[in-house]
């Protein structure tokens, strides 16, 4: 075995703590790489041809001046690097991209595609108010978002209808993923035997579309934002209802809460889960239950991808609104306040679980 010197132990200590920061310092590189590859149509291209596709044909394929043509392959490296596309070698001195999982999720036709969720979060103007962060923490304001913008992120989006839009955009790409799994038979109990669903804060009614769709005899309510909800018409089991749900929710035999909670403070849970406690009350079904679907972090067991993302999502809350990814003991404390008597946790949708509430 080679000799180490402890000084050679402390210089790759040194080199190891540099490259470390440095990957920090330059985090945001692989997240305008790809929006750069999605903005020039580089997933679909590669899906439409088929077969592994060469360099070549890839920058045949796409707008791009003739004079960016040698950069392709630069900007294909840092993505294959980062696993959004595969390299295989079509012959002894050319490559073929391939699609992997990741990249499926980016083709413009695919129904689950995340890239409303991508532009939106990658905004010069959503991404401003993260340079707020350390002036946020020496004032009052109660986001960043408020900091920069002097505003709240509902505020502006019910003034500015075309942020409102791609913000509904974002979100709703978000539910049809997730709508594909709570139909799944993995989920399907949980809708089982329900006679009618009030979905709060369902947005443009993705999720609420694909439950009435598998479950017929449910009737379904969304209770969303008058703006939100504006000009969007129902069916026979699913209408739509402009509200507040700080004010009331309509009284129904089960509560859908998804992506809702982890949006807002402690205090103003307890306010939505009571009022969701007073809608199951004046409904007198049987089997009543509040349905949240929502992050519980601090699992020992997530593995250390997966922790980050619940960070991340933690950080996007603290920063463009109140609320906050919660643990096991902050989701129980909740529950109980609002006077609930019981739940149960169901960690089956990836990073994401499903909590059964009990009146
Ligand atoms: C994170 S989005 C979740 C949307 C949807 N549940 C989903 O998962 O795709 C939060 C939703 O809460 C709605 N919302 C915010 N404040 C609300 C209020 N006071 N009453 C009803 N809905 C509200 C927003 O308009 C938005 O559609
Ligand atoms: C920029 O970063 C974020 C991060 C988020 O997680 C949310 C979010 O969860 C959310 O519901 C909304 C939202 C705001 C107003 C609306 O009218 C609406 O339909 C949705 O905005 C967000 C913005």
């Amino acid at each position: 075995m080679e000799f180490q010197s402890r000084e050679q132990a402390d210089n790759a200590k040194l080199v190891k703590a540099q490259s470390h920061i440095w990957n920090h310092i330059f985090n945001f590189i692989n997240s305008m790489s790809l929006k750069c590859a999605v903005e020039l149509g580089i997933p679909d291209a590669i899906h439409n041809y088929g077969k592994p596709m060469p360099l070549s044909q890839l920058v045949a394929s796409l707008q791009i001046h003739p004079s960016k043509t040698s950069f392709v392959q630069r900007l294909m490296r840092i993505l294959v690097h980062s696993n959004f596309f595969t390299a295989k070698d079509v012959t002894s001195n050319e490559v073929g991209y391939v699609l992997t999982d990741s990249s499926m999720l980016l083709l413009k036709d695919n129904p689950l595609n995340l890239i409303p969720y991508l532009f939106i979060m990658l905004d010069p103007f959503v991404l401003k108010p993260w340079h707020q962060m350390s002036t946020w923490f020496k004032n009052d304001d109660p986001t960043s978002f408020e900091t920069e913008y002097g505003i709240t992120v509902w505020d502006h989006a019910s003034q500015v209808p075309q942020f409102n839009e791609i913000l509904n955009d974002a979100m709703a790409s978000d539910a049809r993923l997730i709508s594909k799994l709570l139909v799944d038979d993995k989920c399907k109990g949980v809708f089982e035997g329900l006679e009618s669903l009030v979905d709060v804060g369902g947005g443009t009614g993705t999720v609420a579309k694909a439950i009435v769709k598998a479950f017929p005899q449910l009737e379904c309510t969304v209770l969303d934002l008058p703006h939100v909800v504006a000009d969007l018409e129902g069916s026979q089991n699913l209408k739509y209802v402009g509200g507040d749900m700080f004010e009331a929710i309509p009284p129904s035999n089960a509560i859908l809460l998804k992506w809702i909670l982890h949006n807002w403070n402690d205090e103003e849970c307890l306010k939505i889960l009571k009022n969701c406690k007073e809608a199951l009350r004046m409904s007198k079904g049987e089997g009543s239950k509040v349905i949240v679907i929502d992050m519980v972090v601090g699992d020992e067991n997530t593995d250390h991808e997966l922790a980050e993302t619940q960070l991340f999502f933690d950080m996007l809350m603290m920063v463009f609104l109140t609320g906050k990814q919660r643990n096991k003991e902050e989701w129980a404390n909740l529950i109980f306040s609002a006077g609930f008597s019981n739940y149960k946790i169901i960690p089956i949708l990836g990073l994401r679980s499903l909590i059964e509430i009990y009146p």
